[in-house]
């Protein structure tokens, strides 16, 4: 297997959501959860994603794990590395955005890397190095009230300084809209000047065909999916892949009960939870019972297991900023986060054991300790839910399953019975 394109995801939702903007633009593509071990049976791709939970652990080790999946892709021939990041730049001052591009950037050798959260089709646009979610700047939006890492800077070129060693500069929309040759002069002039990494301003993904044209010249970009639909789009208009029409199906019906878990705080997913519970029994965790180990997951699993039979449900710890808020400075964030996503790994593990084949997700990180606890090798990509929510379909994995691993602010009103409607 040649690698037209190696993708290293910093979170599983993130990672499928790539994953789905690959297939749908014509390539091949496997989303791999870590790096693939030598015995995984992966299909003849064009593209690997390989799935990371390093957006909010330890730079180092962030660092650490990126370079592993860096040195498998580029083993497999990836000639083009896209780190992908969130599309709202989720990151804190102490990284991981920016550690981990250094690095990539010293292993290959790359002089000016380009670096854009945009996504239209999910309304995140960059301007003038300003990001924008919908209507407003990033510190405006939900974003601000992130439980692990809130954004409180829509400038990213001075996120990026904070975060990283090399100097940032930054293509400007203006510049973009004249073409790829003006995006390659601007590159090599910040490149001239010792400057490592640029912001690019991206709109419309006219603007991203453009600087995934310019990217695919590169050896590393970094950014959301918007950036992959270019860098897809690019390797198809130069021949380099051969389109693949997306397929739209995951194989045969899986069957098997159903059920939702939400770990998000998202205002998209509370509206979410908040739709579901007309159509679904929903069950809402006590959070601080969870972080003081007092059996909330089995009182989850003895409510949840008797209706399964009867449909799906949904069990959530999703909680308003002011609860989580208040649960943070009384246990601490990363412990109070933690103690969650474990608490939801335990309940998705047994629910599978129960017979759950069917599983909805609802975050990143909340995805990644199911994922791992599941231990789902890999994905294969099917329909679209929502824009950056595809169907997937485990490979490698103990239990024949179909899951969708939503990222928090993804998906519409109704995304709990949009996913389960698809999911067969
Ligand atoms: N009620 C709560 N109070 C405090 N923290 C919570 C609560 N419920 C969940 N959490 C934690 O908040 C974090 C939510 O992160 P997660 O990545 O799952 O969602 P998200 O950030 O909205 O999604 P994405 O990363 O896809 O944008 C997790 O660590 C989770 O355990
Ligand atoms: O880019 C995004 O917004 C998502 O794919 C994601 O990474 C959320 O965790």
């Amino acid at each position: 297997m040649t690698l037209a394109l190696g993708c290293i995801a910093d979170d599983y939702t993130g990672a499928s959501d790539l994953a789905n903007t690959l297939t749908r633009a014509g390539l091949r593509t496997v989303q791999t959860i870590g790096v693939p071990a030598d015995d995984l049976a992966l299909p003849e791709v064009d593209a690997v994603v390989v799935s990371l939970k390093s957006r909010s652990i330890e730079a180092g080790l962030a660092v650490s794990r990126s370079r592993a999946a860096e040195a498998w892709l580029r083993g497999r021939g990836a000639g083009h590395v896209l780190f992908k990041i969130c599309s709202t730049f989720d990151s804190t001052d102490a990284g991981n955005i920016g550690p981990v591009m250094d690095a990539l950037r010293a292993d290959c050798g790359e002089a000016a890397v380009l670096v854009t959260p945009a996504f239209p089709e999910t309304g995140r646009t960059v301007y003038q190095g300003n990001l924008f979610v919908g209507a407003v700047p990033l510190n405006e939006s939900p974003l601000k009230d992130h439980p692990l890492n809130p954004m409180h800077d829509s400038n990213l070129v001075r996120v990026l300084v904070r975060q990283s060693r090399t100097q940032i500069g930054l293509v400007d929309l203006a510049t973009v809209t004249r073409g790829a040759d003006a995006v390659r002069a601007r590159l090599a002039e910040l490149a001239g000047k010792g400057i490592g990494a640029a912001i690019i301003d991206a709109v419309f993904d006219r603007d991203l065909e453009t600087i995934g044209l310019v990217a695919a010249e590169h050896r590393l970009s970094v950014g959301a999916s918007g950036i992959g639909l270019g860098l897809a789009r690019a390797l198809v208009s130069t021949g380099k892949v051969q389109s693949a029409s997306p397929s739209s199906e995951t194989g045969a019906p899986v069957g098997g009960l159903a059920a939702c878990l939400a770990g998000s705080c998202s205002q998209a997913t509370l509206q979410q939870i908040a739709n579901a519970e007309r159509i679904m029994p929903v069950l809402h965790l006590d959070p601080a019972r969870i972080i003081t180990g007092s059996g909330e997951a089995q009182r989850a699993l003895d409510w949840a297991r008797p209706r399964l039979a009867e449909g799906p449900v949904l069990i959530a710890s999703s909680s308003t900023p002011d609860q989580v808020a208040a649960l943070q400075a009384r246990h601490g964030r990363d412990a109070a986060g933690h103690a969650i996503e474990q608490a939801m790994a335990d309940i998705a593990e047994t629910l599978v054991k129960s017979g759950v084949r069917r599983l909805v997700v609802a975050g990143g990180e909340t995805s990644g300790a199911v994922v791992d606890r599941l231990r789902i090798p890999g994905f294969l990509v099917g329909v679209e839910i929502a824009a950056g929510v595809p169907v997937l379909r485990a490979v490698g994995a103990e239990s024949d399953m179909l899951l969708a691993l939503k990222s928090g602010n993804f998906g519409g009103a109704e995304f709990f019975s949009d996913a389960l409607r698809l999911m067969r």
